[in-house]
């Protein structure tokens, strides 16, 4: 799979983000922020370059990371067509890849230990999206929330 990465800054397992994806047979085919010498550090930048090559067809998925992990996953989500999950374990990593058809993982620097990140990892891309009718209809109408409304009042 082809995986984008980004990271504000380069503390606690930033560093081995790159690296632990290409350990799973993936491709990382961006980093951005402080991973790279030549981008914005700042997380709502970094996290954006990232969910865009989603977005944009250039990546599968893509991994943001920022201290918290928060600033980086509402970042993604802006991103039209984008959802981002903000994972700390590894059940609510197979659970973002099996309810919401999640697109992007996003981690806390602060959290996340080496060997919880190889935990989330492992969950995140051993779990397809569901294919139930029901876990669709909720994926699918999250663009409809990120669409104008369309039965919008009279003018008084
Ligand atoms: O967690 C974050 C955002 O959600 C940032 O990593 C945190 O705010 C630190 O950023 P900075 O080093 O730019 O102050």
């Amino acid at each position: 799979m082809r995986i984008a990465v980004s990271s504000d800054a380069l503390d606690g397992v930033a560093g081995s983000l790159a690296d632990a994806l290409r350990e799973r047979g993936h491709q990382v085919v961006a980093v951005h922020g402080a991973l790279s010498p030549d981008e914005r550090d700042d997380w709502a930048w970094a996290s954006e370059a990232a969910a865009r090559d989603v977005a944009e067809g250039r990546a599968d998925q893509a991994l943001v990371a920022c201290w918290t992990g928060t600033g980086a996953s509402i970042a993604a989500n802006k991103v039209p067509g984008i959802r981002a999950a903000l994972c700390g374990d590894a059940a609510t990593a197979a659970g973002a890849r099996r309810w919401n058809d999640a697109n992007v993982l996003a981690l806390s620097l602060r959290g996340v230990s080496p060997a919880l990140l190889d935990e989330i990892l492992d969950a995140w891309f051993a779990t397809p999206p569901s294919d139930e009718a029901d876990d669709r209809a909720n994926v699918a109408h999250l663009d409809a929330i990120a669409s104008p409304p369309t039965d919008r009042p009279e003018p008084r």
